[in-house]
């Protein structure tokens, strides 16, 4: 240091100096800008026509609007894939909910080989940019109705972003207020629309009306399911976490002899959908709210995705191309989720084997519902065909 300042600083002019120390300056700063702007160009999500929002130029705009009238396969071997993978693991009721792909990192470990390969000072330009909003539409139900798989399907349209965990904000987190919600969302560029789902939502008392204090022209989707299937599947993950609870036929009685169902029982409750829904017209148009066929969105998720977009405002972007069909799974899955460029299914809690139920007692319990599933049919001018699915549960073929 003495020798620095001492002999250097002597001899060399006071100007050079100062003109070396700028240039290392400017150099870094540079470096620093230009690492940023990498990861603009690929944040977070690993999504190609993020290249095209970042500059938002003229040049630009026609990237994206290229992007958005070419196929997903294309666009990829147009502009390539550069994967920041951060595993989106879902806390949520039931234990691990992440997609799982082949090369499926924990979000520690990914989390750490970002930190490791790009450094901190682009994690945070990455994690500053654009905005947090309060979310433009939510997802508010049905739990068990298929809310996950939607919900990740919607992730890869480059206009979606959203909170990977479920908030529950507007049933056990409300005290928190607004800003700890809007500080739970992901950064938006302008354009981007920010969602959650907390499938709670559609059967807490509350939530319409604090929904709509927050925002009364907000989207609200609501994914559906046979409510017998649904039940089973309810009880099939409690069953999970708590082996010892009675059977689903116990369960589901107040009294067996009589077939008197017990319909406080959340299981059943929570597919009462007719009742749950006057709640959500009190506070909300038909015209805000659009209800996806679970069963559908397994059979053809392109089909339901396009529905799905259609009512957000959104362009087509998730079609046919993003699903193939995995047979071991059994159910759909991503060709290129959000956060990889490897195709990847839901965990392991979703699409569990179901217990075989009495034939008797799901019987039983299509009678409960036929009224309620009528009423539904009615205020949502949609007719999901549940009856018709009756034989097929009772045989156990569609549980
Ligand atoms: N693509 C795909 N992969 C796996 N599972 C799928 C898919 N699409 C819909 N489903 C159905 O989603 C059911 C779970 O629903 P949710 O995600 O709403 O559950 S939760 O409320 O968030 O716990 C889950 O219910 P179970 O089959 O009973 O496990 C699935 O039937």
């Amino acid at each position: 240091m003495a020798f620095w300042s001492g002999t250097v600083a002597s001899k060399v002019p006071r100007k050079i100096l100062f003109m070396f120390t700028l240039s290392l300056s400017v150099t870094y700063l540079f470096y620093s800008l230009m690492s940023c702007y990498n990861s603009l160009q690929f944040p977070l999500q690993d999504n190609f026509a993020y290249q095209a929002r970042s500059a938002g130029t003229e040049e630009t705009t026609l990237v994206r609007d290229q992007l958005y009238s070419t196929s997903a396969g294309f666009a990829e071997a147009q502009f390539g894939r550069r994967s920041t993978a951060v595993s989106i693991v879902d806390r949520e009721e039931g234990g691990d909910h992440a997609w799982t792909g082949t090369q499926r990192a924990s979000a520690t470990e990914s989390t750490a080989l970002r930190a490791a390969t790009e450094g901190d000072l682009q994690v945070n330009c990455t994690s500053d940019y654009g905005e947090k909003k309060l979310p433009q539409a939510i997802i508010i139900g049905v739990k068990k109705g298929g809310t996950r798989a939607l919900l990740e399907a919607l992730r890869v349209h480059p206009d979606v972003r959203a909170v990977g965990n479920e908030p529950h904000f507007f049933d056990r987190n409300y005290e928190k207020g607004l800003d700890w919600y809007r500080d739970l969302m992901p950064s938006t560029l302008e354009g981007q629309i920010t969602m959650e789902k907390t499938p709670s939502y559609f059967v807490t008392n509350q939530a319409p009306k604090r929904i709509h204090t927050m925002a009364r022209d907000i989207k609200l989707i609501i994914v559906v399911r046979n409510p017998v299937t649904r039940a089973i599947s309810d009880y099939t993950q409690t069953l999970s976490k708590k082996p010892e609870i009675p059977t689903f036929e116990v369960l589901a009685f107040k009294n067996r002899t009589l077939g008197l169902i017990d319909a406080s029982w959340s299981a059943l409750r929570i597919g009462i959908y007719a009742l749950h829904l006057e709640s959500w017209m009190q506070y909300f148009p038909l015209s805000q709210m659009h209800f996806v066929s679970g069963e559908r969105l397994i059979v053809d998720p392109a089909g339901e995705m396009a529905k799905v977009q259609d009512f957000l405002g959104l362009k087509r972007i998730v079609t046919d191309k993003h699903f193939y069909f995995n047979k071991t799974k059994g159910f759909p899955c991503l060709k290129k989720p959000e956060d990889s460029s490897t195709p990847r299914c839901l965990g392991k809690s979703k699409g569990r084997t179901h217990p075989k139920i009495e034939p008797d007692v799901i019987r039983r319990l299509h009678k409960f519902y036929k009224p309620f599933n009528m009423m539904f049919y009615q205020m949502t001018g949609q007719n999901f065909e549940w009856e018709q699915q009756e034989e097929s549960i009772s045989r156990g073929s569609l549980v």
